[in-house]
């Protein structure tokens, strides 16, 4: 279908389509006002197919038009993948995503490629303290690796399709493991500041709320309509990661539970992590969760795990201890980080050395 219109119906259309971003700069003389003065013979083709939107101007104009996708689609999935796999000339198996303090996960990659997210087109940038926002491609124990030294997350105002978009990017570089880590608090007593929580189940909070990274039109080449999850975090690899940690003798530092994440950025309120606990959640946090499941939807093998960072108070009190804040978060991963980077790094080994 194409709808022919002016430029200044294009610039109106950024107020009821807010997933789409222009740079304002780029739109002269689109911003200039009133209407009345634009150029209404510069014609803007739009051309939708399924969930592709491409523009394209009149070429005698000199607006540059730049369009942000907040859902992308598999061309330009496709088109990022292979700036990545031509630039590095590799095709790697395992994607880290790197949590909050945690992109010392990527430091141990060698020979590494580092491509900076504001230098690779059409994605996003990291906001966060403790999310560098590069790209790191090399190999890792032997294993062809990418890791993401920043991610996404929902309260910087990325839709959840934007935050996990990455992990597509990953499944079209040939990734086959997603490994992702992050910070979280720990609600299960039994935790303790330092320690490591296998994934083995998640709650959806963003879910609960109709939120989902699959929302909006299927494309089939990378998953069905709907996904099954149970069964989303691999067990070999649980079990094999709680055979590493034995022999790393951090066993007692070790557990295997269920994360939630809630949108963030505040954390949460004493009655929410009450509730938390009593829904079976052992840890909360604020991503993850929608990397996994476009994971799932594209069949990739997920291993994930959280750093406890703090532990939450479920009951009240005025103790200032049981306030969380990232500086603590940042501390603690940076304290823990050996044990996390030893851990993923032998798994990755027994990874490769299966395949191979
Ligand atoms: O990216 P992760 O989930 O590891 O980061 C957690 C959640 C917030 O971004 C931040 C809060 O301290 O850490
Ligand atoms: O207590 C927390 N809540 C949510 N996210 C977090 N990330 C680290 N700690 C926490």
């Amino acid at each position: 279908m194409y709808l022919f219109c002016s430029l200044w119906e294009f610039h109106s259309s950024f107020h009821c389509l807010p997933s789409w971003r222009v740079d304002k700069k780029d739109l002269w003389p689109v911003n200039m006002y009133p209407p009345k003065f634009i150029a209404v013979h510069s014609y803007i083709v739009y051309t939708f197919i399924s969930s592709k939107i491409t523009l394209q101007y009149s070429p005698k104009q000199d607006v540059k038009l730049i369009l942000v996708f907040d859902r992308y689609p598999y061309e330009v999935i496709e088109e990022i993948a292979d700036f990545i796999t031509k630039g590095s000339g590799m095709r790697p198996k395992i994607g880290i995503i790197c949590g909050s303090g945690l992109g010392s996960l990527a430091d141990m990659i060698q020979d590494p490629k580092i491509f900076e997210y504001e230098k690779i087109p059409n994605f996003p940038v990291s906001t966060v303290e403790g999310h560098a926002g590069r790209l790191v491609v090399g190999t890792l124990e032997g294993a062809t690796v990418m890791a993401m030294q920043g991610r996404f997350h929902f309260y910087e105002g990325y839709p959840l399709a934007k935050c996990s978009m990455p992990v597509r990017v990953m499944k079209l570089c040939g990734v086959e493991y997603l490994f992702a880590t992050n910070a979280a608090g720990g609600i299960n007593p039994r935790f303790a500041v330092g320690d490591i929580m296998l994934m083995h189940d998640h709650v959806n909070m963003l879910g609960f709320a109709g939120n989902s990274p699959l929302q909006g039109p299927n494309d089939p080449r990378f998953g069905p309509r709907f996904p099954a999850l149970v069964n989303s975090y691999n067990k070999d690899l649980i079990n094999k990661a709680i055979e590493i940690a034995k022999a790393m003798g951090i066993e007692s530092n070790i557990h295997v539970g269920v994360y939630s994440c809630l949108g963030g950025p505040n954390y949460e309120t004493i009655a929410e992590l009450k509730a938390l606990r009593m829904m079976g959640v052992d840890a909360v946090g604020m991503s993850t969760v929608h990397e996994v499941i476009t994971a799932r939807h594209c069949d990739m093998k997920v291993f994930a795990f959280s750093l406890i960072t703090n532990k939450c108070a479920t009951e009240y009190s005025d103790k200032k201890d049981d306030e969380a804040n990232h500086d603590e978060v940042m501390a603690v991963a940076k304290n823990r980080q050996k044990a996390c980077c030893e851990l993923v790094s032998r798994l990755i080994r027994e990874i490769h050395l299966a395949s191979a």
